[in-house]
């Protein structure tokens, strides 16, 4: 009888080590929620002040305070690490909330972010300054990026839309208020597509007109022309929408001025314009001419696209442009543009110039991870803006029947806007599916 109990003891305790074991593997939010996080916690909380030690995160205070905290000579005070103010488990990490002593800085717990990574055995320790003298630790426990499933709670907005997870296990969003125009750059198969695919399956939600330039004849974003209020899929016909679309910033100033504001956002809501979200899919193709007839309209394109990037923030157009590079050998004005493009993402690229190009004038420290990204983990890029910040992302997996289908549903929003009218793709006759994409034509130009 001893002996029948001793195996059943051992089978299901062989059970359970099987089942974290394969939890681990297919269920990473569950294991770290039942095994991870609490080790984590408990090594953190043991060794925190050893930890910050060794990694040169304790200053000795002053010698008023030491007078005053402990009424003895500062010498005697030993060095101290930041005060915990707060510690937090989520689902995908930890979270620690440190209140910065005198002579210690962000930068300083930043540097040191690897030894702490080592130290509590995490798999990522980012940094972020959320107000002066706070900094908060944020870990993870897995590797949230193999399989990206997004936060549940996101941050919601009129020009808000989340498009991937951000290796700190947060949403990565594009706030188009706080950052109007953006450049998305990658090798091929690196995951483009399909970050464009999350981003207008977001906006499709969106009280947005979304406008698109797919040069590619549509292959990209035909699928999405039931929420289109324009497409244009050859050179000549860009050139056409984009005269259009300055003359409608031009009106939109008027518009302003004649209300005495300065801010699309500052106009009464019922006179506010729709905003407008242009997305370029391939800019090359814009930009490359076959003969020198077709220069001038290229250059013709570029300067009005610069004035877009320019000006138009303040009228609600938004430009959102992608391609596989975006340097000077696109032609005259190409990085007078890039200048105006300020979010970055960077997927693989297959030279460290392109990854120069994408990130060296606005987080030039991010141009060695973007050389890292593995050929085989499409979709990881890194996300950087003109606040120097970046960050490790990857969009969850959308195919192109489920984006076309959220376009469909939501075709209702599609905002009449009588001078983009004649670029207003005709919609596909069939619903499309994973295995047969189909394409739409563009409905021609009329006078
Ligand atoms: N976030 C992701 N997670 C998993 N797989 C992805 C992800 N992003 C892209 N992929 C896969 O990688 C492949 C290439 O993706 P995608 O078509 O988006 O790349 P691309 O850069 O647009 O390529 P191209 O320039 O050749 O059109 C596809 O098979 C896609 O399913």
């Amino acid at each position: 009888m001893a002996d029948l109990t001793t195996v059943l003891e051992a089978t299901g305790a062989l059970a359970g080590v099987g089942g974290l074991g394969y939890a681990k593997v297919r269920a990473p939010r569950v294991y770290w929620s039942l095994v991870g996080l609490p080790i984590t916690w408990g090594r953190f909380t043991v060794t925190y002040g050893a930890t910050m030690d060794v990694c040169g995160l304790t200053v000795r205070p002053s010698g008023l305070r030491a007078f005053v905290v402990r009424n003895v000579a500062r010498r005697e005070v030993q060095p101290a690490p930041p005060k915990v103010r707060r510690v937090r488990g989520t689902s995908t990490g930890l979270r620690v909330l440190l209140r910065l002593p005198a002579g210690l800085e962000p930068t300083d717990v930043a540097a040191a972010s690897e030894r702490l990574r080592h130290a509590w055995g995490v798999h990522s320790v980012n940094v972020v300054e959320t107000k002066p003298g706070f900094v908060e630790l944020r870990m993870t426990g897995y590797d949230v990026l193999k399989r990206v499933r997004m936060p549940r709670r996101l941050r919601a907005g009129s020009m808000v839309v989340p498009v991937a997870l951000r290796d700190d296990g947060t949403a990565f969003v594009r706030d188009y208020r706080k950052v109007p125009h953006a450049l998305t750059l990658g090798a091929n198969q690196s995951g483009k597509s399909m970050y464009q695919r999350n981003l207008i399956t977001g906006l499709a939600k969106l009280s947005v007109g979304l406008v698109g330039i797919d040069c590619k004849r549509g292959v990209e974003q035909s699928a999405y022309a039931p929420r289109l209020s324009a497409l244009a899929t050859t050179p000549e016909m860009a050139s056409e929408l984009l005269d259009v679309l300055v003359a409608e910033m031009e009106s939109r100033f008027d518009l302003l001025s004649a209300h005495g504001v300065s801010d699309l956002w500052d106009l009464p809501e019922k006179v506010r314009p729709v905003p407008l979200v242009v997305l370029v899919d391939e800019v090359a193709e814009l930009f490359l001419t076959a003969a020198k007839k077709d220069e001038e309209r290229r250059d013709r394109m570029v300067m009005q696209m610069v004035r877009l990037g320019q000006m138009a923030r303040a009228i609600g157009i938004y430009l959102e442009i992608c391609g596989q590079r975006f340097g000077s050998e696109l032609g005259k004005g190409a990085t007078m543009l890039r200048a105006q493009l300020t979010g970055r993402v960077i997927h693989r690229v297959n030279d460290k110039q392109t990854a120069e190009m994408g990130l060296g004038d606005v987080a030039p420290e991010a141009v060695f991870a973007v050389t890292t990204i593995a050929p085989d983990r499409p979709g990881v890029a890194v996300a950087g803006d003109s606040s120097g910040g970046w960050s490790r992302i990857r969009t969850p997996e959308t195919s192109p029947a489920e984006a076309a289908a959220v376009c469909r549903e939501h075709a209702h929003l599609t905002p009449e806007l009588p001078a983009l009218a004649p670029f207003r793709p005709a919609a596909p006759a069939e619903p499309m599916t994973d295995d047969a994409p189909s394409l739409i034509k563009p409905r021609p130009i009329t006078d």
